[in-house]
């Protein structure tokens, strides 16, 4: 069997396990605490993220950075987007020479605005095609239980896009290929900042035209930046894309979208950090977002307000009226 070292055993690092033991890879879990790797091992269950889902015997979880490491021609990266430099700067020296590195991660990294493929190249000496992503409508919770999806595998180099799309296929997970990689990490990164936006309007009691409304004006505003850095138009109406938007928009089980809901009730963002320990990436990629449109003379509305309300200086209803209130223009403009 081939080895696969997973790095982050939260909701999706442990449910992407499943998907790789599935189509056949013996997979190593490396988790942040020693006591989850322990309890993972001895209760074949990660009872903290995704509790009563059991494990497959080829799911081994482990601490030890080189442990992980050893062997494994494919490293599988999902931990928060912050944290990776520093994360990554750590595992380098631990490589298997030649190995491919694939993000699970959808954020922005703060100050230096630049994705997770980007901090991939920049730490490692990995080139283009030596970095993928996979990105699509995967709510960790449905995929553990093994409920039918689709994904996008997404590399500059085809042939090891589609190398990985065999590795991760499996009786539950239809992975499709792209060389979009820009495209693929946009989408996944900016409908978190929508999922916030609708979130807040669920929160405030809105119905399903706001929501619509939102989700269509945000896919509006990712395209717009996505092509304008080089991405293909197609890539957002596709499964990273439009398909990650509706599900993270539609779900109560995204993170993003239940954090929205709690500051459109009237918690603060403060708040909500205390309450969980789950990551919800839309709450920090909003202001990296905003700042790379601006960078690049983009108009965006959404990471403009989102990034506003979740640093306390406007109301969820203020954002909404605001969306009401702006400039009116041409729908395609
Ligand atoms: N959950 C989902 O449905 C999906 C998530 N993603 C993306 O995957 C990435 C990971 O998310 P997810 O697994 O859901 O997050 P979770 O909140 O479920 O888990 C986060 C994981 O990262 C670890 N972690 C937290 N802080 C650090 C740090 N400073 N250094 C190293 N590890 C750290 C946590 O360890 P500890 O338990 O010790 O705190 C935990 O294992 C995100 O970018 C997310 O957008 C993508 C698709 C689906
Ligand atoms: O990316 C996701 C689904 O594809 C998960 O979304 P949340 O991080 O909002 O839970």
């Amino acid at each position: 069997m081939s080895k696969v070292a997973v790095f982050g055993a939260g909701s999706w690092g442990t449910a992407f396990s499943i998907v790789l033991a599935d189509a056949g890879n013996d997979v190593t879990l490396w988790a942040r605490r020693e006591e989850v790797a322990q309890t993972v091992n001895a209760q074949r269950e990660n009872s903290e993220y995704l509790p009563g889902i059991e494990l497959p015997p080829a799911v081994q979880a482990t601490h030890d950075v080189e442990k992980a490491m050893h062997g494994a021609d494919v490293v599988v990266l999902a931990t928060p987007s912050q944290s990776l430099r520093a994360n990554l700067t750590e595992w380098a020296p631990y490589v298997e020479p030649g190995a491919v590195f694939v993000s699970l991660m959808k954020g922005v990294e703060l100050g230096t605005l630049e994705r997770m493929s980007q901090v991939i190249a920049e730490i490692t000496d990995a080139g283009p095609e030596r970095i993928a992503v996979i990105s699509g409508p995967n709510l960790a919770k449905e995929i553990a239980r093994r409920e039918p999806a689709a994904s996008v595998v997404a590399c500059a180099d085809e042939d090891v896009a589609k190398m990985l799309q065999a590795r991760v296929h499996s009786p539950a997970f239809r992975p499709y290929t792209s060389v979009d990689v820009l495209g693929c990490e946009l989408g996944g990164a900016y409908k978190n900042v929508v999922a916030l936006s609708v979130g807040m309007a669920v929160g405030l009691g809105f119905g399903d035209n706001t929501t619509a409304s939102v989700i269509t004006r945000g896919l509006a505003e990712t395209a717009r930046l996505a092509m304008a850095l080089g991405a293909n138009p197609l890539t957002l109406m596709g499964l990273a894309g439009l398909g990650d938007l509706v599900a993270t928009c539609s779900s109560p089980l995204s993170r993003n979208r239940t954090f929205g809901e709690k500051l459109g009730q009237g918690m603060t963002t403060a708040d909500i950090y205390a309450s969980t320990r789950q990551v919800a990436e839309g709450a920090k990629s909003c202001s990296s977002l905003l700042a790379l449109a601006q960078r690049t003379g983009v108009d965006a509305p959404i990471a403009h307000h989102v990034d506003a309300v979740v640093d306390g200086r406007m109301t969820a209803t203020e954002m909404m009226d605001a969306f009401i209130a702006r400039d009116t223009k041409a729908e395609t403009d």
